[in-house]
């Protein structure tokens, strides 16, 4: 966590708070409403001068999306059917007052190219490229000044009147780049344009804005050698537009979250805050938008050593209200920071931020102030039983209750929510109109959404309509060892080998032994999938989106027989597994995009039990286990296994069940050098029955797969992963 520097006045070092002392003070008024008048004040001049920028932009870019004005209030209701317990955070935390306007205007060139993390650097420019009627002079590249010097009379007038000091490959980049932001605007792309190429082209009408500034300051080189984000904006070449059926992961993370967002969200304590913040990190991680969760009961136990009791959350306790204050601050103030740095788009904030002012407070920090979007999610329970649940789950398990025994536990949480209630404000839509938001009932029993801004929060509504709480188990498996498999054939479509047989025997006897309320099976179309569910007594269903990656021009192809005829992109794939696109075929990073709506449906569904391929049940299962784009294609899915998924508290409980019947292990781990074939990789996971990371350990099942299955039969040692 990223410590802060004394950015707001008055600023303490979390280390050196002190752990406050439980005092009550009967006349001490509610720290919400106790806003300091020289902060509030300063916040509401300085909004009157940087707030409209930014809402302006915004409304550009949405008209520029053709995304409904923001001044169109709308609100939408959805009843939903969910029951059962909640799971929840460490019951935080809310109560903040001022928060001091932070200094960090010296910043706000973010806001017109927020930094984004760094692509690699771009390919030597081949003959085709456009740019080739001459070689630039700063660093003989192909960029040609006599091309940029043909431009539109009207793009040449632009470039001109704001280059004319600069040298003159500046002055050919400036035309070229002047030329593009012109000529092209979003309105003119055929309908197929990649969203890569539509995102780009919105990118350079913005740019137009704000051409003469930056080429006063950046159009000194040529592309080879200009900042990144300057780069990204000019137009597209044969280079950087691939013709392909998904964009890459950058780019498709700026398609999805051009302007960074705070999620923030409210409710009282044990409401599934938390679980909700992490669920929904891992989804927009996993989807390929960069999230990180701030969580403010973290930083208060981490400003204090010892939590005692429910007193520490009364609204009079004034010294443990300072401290909570701080902590607030610290917490939203990293939380922008870190969009602001660049390392990610989306930070949700984890919080109560159970009162009007506090949610102002953060309006004003997030939106007026920086220009990114602020979107609250509430979640509001009345059902004591999930309530109690909730504690029970999570809370008695919490740092704060360390040693304490449950009913004492139970007692002070209650106690701790009666505060909370005594303050809490629902998110109320005529007095916080101008908020943007979206409630949640009773863990997903009604739905509303308020003034949903765009695409991200459509995506994160659609995501949070669809998650429950209800127990239930998630089983993956490969198919059985297939013939292609036998002699390591990558793809095509075989029939599954005698032992693949033997697999599909053995996986029904586990599948019945296992009585599994409601099961349901779900296979790909391929045939070794679905040979290997002859036998399963449940309802079924064919995904293609289940279909094992498309190998394109390797497919019926050994890995050995690629490497010799296509020894480039043998090597290419080695470099970066998740990103490389086979021939005519796909890469990791569209299997991601192909299988989304296969996890929002596993998320809507109870038992389920899915038999798909190597690299499909990859990214399933980094999306369980919170792994990113680089450890996912190196995941170990062994043949013959089930791994079995159950969701707990903020996590997944997973167990590897190894069926007894042997397969060939197909598994080719990272090679130390890219494209060798012969060298053992460097995760030593090939060939061992050994989950990867520690993650759980393998269950390996004796010839009687009823011992495994009948309670003690070497249960497995497992771990909850977040
Ligand atoms: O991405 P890598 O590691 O090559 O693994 C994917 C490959 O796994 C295989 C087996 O080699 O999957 P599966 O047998 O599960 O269908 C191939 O079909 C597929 O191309």
């Amino acid at each position: 966590m990223a410590q802060s520097t004394a950015l707001y006045a008055g600023y303490k070092p979390l280390s050196q708070i002190q752990i406050p002392t439980q005092t009550q003070n009967p006349t001490a008024t509610d720290p919400d409403l106790a806003m300091d008048p020289m902060s509030a004040t300063a916040t509401t001049a300085e909004a009157g001068t940087a707030d409209q920028q930014p809402q302006k932009r915004q409304e550009e870019e949405e008209a520029e999306r053709g995304a409904p004005s923001s001044q169109s209030k709308n609100s939408i209701q959805i009843s939903g059917s969910y029951s059962s317990s909640i799971d929840d955070d460490y019951g935080e935390e809310d109560q903040v007052g001022t928060l001091p306007p932070p200094s960090i205007t010296k910043r706000t060139s973010n806001l017109l190219l927020p930094p984004r993390p760094q692509p690699p650097p771009p390919p030597p420019r081949s003959t085709s490229s456009p740019y080739t009627d001459d070689l630039c002079t700063c660093c003989n590249c192909a960029y040609s000044s006599a091309s940029a010097s043909a431009s539109s009379s009207s793009a040449s007038s632009t470039s001109s009147s704001s280059n004319s000091s600069a040298s003159p490959t500046a002055s050919a980049v400036a035309k070229q780049l002047a030329r593009s932001v012109t000529a092209t605007s979003i309105m003119d792309m055929p309908y197929n344009t990649s969203p890569s190429l539509r995102v780009r082209t919105t990118s350079l009408n913005q740019l137009k804005k704000t051409a003469d500034l930056a080429i006063e300051n950046e159009l000194h080189v040529c592309p080879s050698v200009m900042s990144e984000e300057l780069r990204k904006l000019l137009p597209p070449t044969s280079e950087t537009v691939m013709t392909k059926p998904f964009p890459i992961r950058g780019e498709r993370t700026i398609a999805d979250c051009t302007t960074p967002h705070v999620i923030a969200m409210v409710g009282l304590p044990a409401r599934g805050k938390t679980f909700i913040s992490k669920k929904l990190a891992r989804y927009l991680n996993w989807i390929g938008i960069a999230t990180r969760v701030f969580n403010l009961g973290e930083y208060r136990r981490h400003a204090t050593t010892a939590y005692k009791s429910h007193e520490f959350f009364r609204a009079d306790n004034e010294e443990a209200m300072a401290i909570r204050n701080r902590c607030a601050n610290q917490a939203l103030h990293d939380s922008c920071e870190w969009l602001l740095s660049g390392q990610g788009s989306i930070a949700v904030f984890d919080a109560t931020n159970s009162t009007r002012d506090r949610r102002q407070l953060i309006h004003d920090i997030v939106v007026k102030q920086h220009g990114f979007r602020l979107f609250f999610v509430e979640s509001i329970c009345d059902d004591p039983q999930i309530i109690e649940q909730n504690i029970l789950e999570v809370k008695v398990s919490s740092p704060d209750y360390l040693n304490m025994n449950t009913e004492l536990v139970v007692r002070d949480f209650l106690q701790r929510i009666e505060h909370y209630e005594e303050r809490y404000q629902p998110i109320d839509e005529v007095t916080e109109a101008h908020l943007s938001f979206m409630k949640v009932y009773n863990a997903g029993k009604k739905v509303v959404v308020y003034n949903n801004e765009g695409h991200v929060e459509s995506r994160i509504v659609y995501y949070l309509m669809n998650i429950h709480i209800t127990p239930r188990t998630i089983y993956l498996t490969r198919h059985g060892e297939s013939e292609y498999n036998l002699s390591g054939l990558i793809g095509g479509d075989s029939n599954l080998s005698t032992r693949g047989h033997q697999y599909a025997n053995a996986l029904s006897t586990f599948i019945a032994q296992q009585q599994i309320d409601g099961l349901r099976v779900w296979t790909s179309w391929m045939k070794r999938a679905i040979q290997t569910v002859a036998d399963v007594k449940a309802p079924q269903e064919r995904w293609k989106a289940l279909n094992e990656i498309d190998a394109g021009h390797c497919e019926e192809m050994t890995y050995e027989q690629i490497k010799e005829k296509f020894p480039e992109e043998f090597k290419a794939r080695d470099v970066n597994k998740f990103a490389y696109r086979y021939p005519r075929g796909e890469s990791y990073e569209d299997l991601v995009a192909r299988l989304e709506p296969v996890i929002m449906e596993l998320e809507r569904q109870g038992n389920v039990l899915v038999v798909s391929h190597q690299a499909v049940l990859r990214c399933l299962f980094a999306y369980f286990l919170d792994k990113s784009a680089d450890e996912l294609p190196y995941l170990y899915v062994p043949l013959h296994t089930v791994i079995k998924l159950t969701p707990v508290a903020y996590g997944c409980k997973v167990e590897h069940i190894k069926l007894p019947i042997d397969a060939v292990d197909t598994h080719r781990p990272k090679p130390k050098i890219p494209g060798d074939v012969s060298e053992p990789g460097l995760d030593g996971l090939s060939g061992e029955l050994v989950a990867p990371d520690g993650v759980g350990k393998v269950l390996i099942v004796g010839d009687d797969v009823a011992t495994a299955t009948n309670g003690n039969g070497g249960r497995v040692d497992v771990q909850a992963h977040q």
